[in-house]
């Protein structure tokens, strides 16, 4: 099969698909990473089914380093074999719903709750997680291990629903990338997010945000493509470049580049309004996701809202983990002055909800089914 490569009129980078099959997204499958030049390069013909050329302004920031020679180009060319159509859990649950809302989650308590309403999806935030396990910031204190034994706790808790972990920038470069994934996927989660930053990332809503070269994240993307083979497991590629020199027509060059390079879906971080997001979406190539941070740069809508303008992935990253923050806040401070609860008691769960929320009743039948064979003590 002939060569195809994307562009975005700057620069350009070069694939090969073979055995072509993804659920809703055309092409996926064997796919060459080859590089990226800056000048419309004479190697291969445009992509054709390339994203609309936009009014936007050329991508500063994609041109920058974008200086492989042949020679190295030829040396950086890796293989991703994938076999057979790609239909994840995450692709039919977005077939089934249209859009998928996410809450984010931290711990398996949240987990639980969440698989109580009846959510069949959730995002195993890394602001919320590094908030409730470390009581830190998202600055990039928080490591892929300490991430993985979270979503292994939170995926146990909540079998039923549909976890996307934050992967931050998958712990350095593409090996670190694949155990990352390889890891994330023992834990029962059903895909994750990767994103462009330089590490130590930062919340996608601070300052101060620096991403690291386009055609590295796209070789990153593709390791991580590598990693999940044919298992069920979906790959959303994040970008941060929005906040950075190249604005939202490098995130959106970006976001195109790594659907190239393998990702099931893109996520370009905090669109600043209405007409960034449907740009975003009318410029961007496959699903696409949307964050919904209280307080943070992006407005806020509803489900029907965002479908609307064409996303089909929702995250609340920290509406969970902020609504707790609130709660305890709220009854310990009046403890505090009162030291006793019995004033309170309506802003608690009770007893007894709050035990079955845990399963304990389902606890206590399976283990009244194994009771009889224990030895009586003496
Ligand atoms: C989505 C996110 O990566 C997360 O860790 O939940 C954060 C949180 C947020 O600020 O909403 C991010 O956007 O960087
Ligand atoms: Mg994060």
């Amino acid at each position: 099969m002939a060569p195809r490569g994307a562009s975005d009129g700057q620069h350009k980078i070069l694939f090969e698909h073979e055995k072509i099959s993804a659920v809703g997204l055309g092409p996926l499958g064997n796919l060459r990473l080859g590089g990226v030049r800056t000048r419309r390069s004479s190697l291969v013909a445009p992509y054709k089914s390339e994203p609309p050329r936009s009014a936007l302004p050329p991508s500063p920031a994609l041109t920058r380093h974008q200086e492989l020679g042949p020679a190295e180009m030829a040396n950086s060319t890796v293989s991703v074999a994938v076999n057979g159509p790609r239909k994840t859990r995450m692709h039919r649950l977005i077939e089934e719903e249209g859009i998928v809302l996410m809450p984010g989650i931290y711990d398996a308590l949240s987990a639980a709750v969440l698989q109580s309403l009846g959510f069949r999806a959730g995002f195993i935030s890394g602001y919320a997680v590094s908030a409730s396990r470390l009581g830190m910031p998202d600055i990039g204190l928080l490591t892929p291990p300490e991430m993985a034994d979270a979503a292994r706790a939170i995926c146990a808790a909540a079998p039923n629903v549909a976890f996307i972990v934050d992967a931050d920038t998958g712990g350095g470069n593409a090996l670190n990338v694949q155990r990352t994934v390889r890891d994330f996927m023992t834990t029962g989660a059903a895909g994750l997010f990767l994103e462009d930053q330089v590490w130590p990332k930062k919340c996608g809503h601070m300052q101060g945000k620096q991403v690291i070269p386009a055609h590295e994240h796209a070789a990153k993307i593709a390791a991580a493509r590598e990693a999940i083979g044919d298992s069920d497991f979906f790959l959303i590629a994040r970008t941060d470049a929005r906040a950075t020199a190249g604005g939202l027509s490098d995130a959106i060059a970006r976001a195109n580049l790594y659907m190239e390079a393998g990702a099931d879906a893109c996520f370009v971080e905090a669109p600043r309004s209405d007409d960034e997001m449907r740009e975003v979406c009318k410029r961007t190539n496959g699903f696409k996701a949307a964050n919904m941070l209280e307080g943070g740069y992006t407005p806020l809508h509803t489900p029907q809202e965002l479908k609307e303008l064409g996303f089909h992935l929702i995250v609340h990253s920290t509406t969970a983990v902020y609504a707790s923050a609130r709660a305890l806040i709220d009854v310990l401070k009046v403890m505090k002055e009162e030291g006793t609860s019995r004033d309170q008691l309506h802003k608690l769960t009770t007893f007894e909800e709050f035990n079955s929320l845990i399963g304990l009743k389902k606890l206590n039948e399976i283990g009244a089914r194994y009771d009889k064979f224990r030895v009586p003590p003496n």
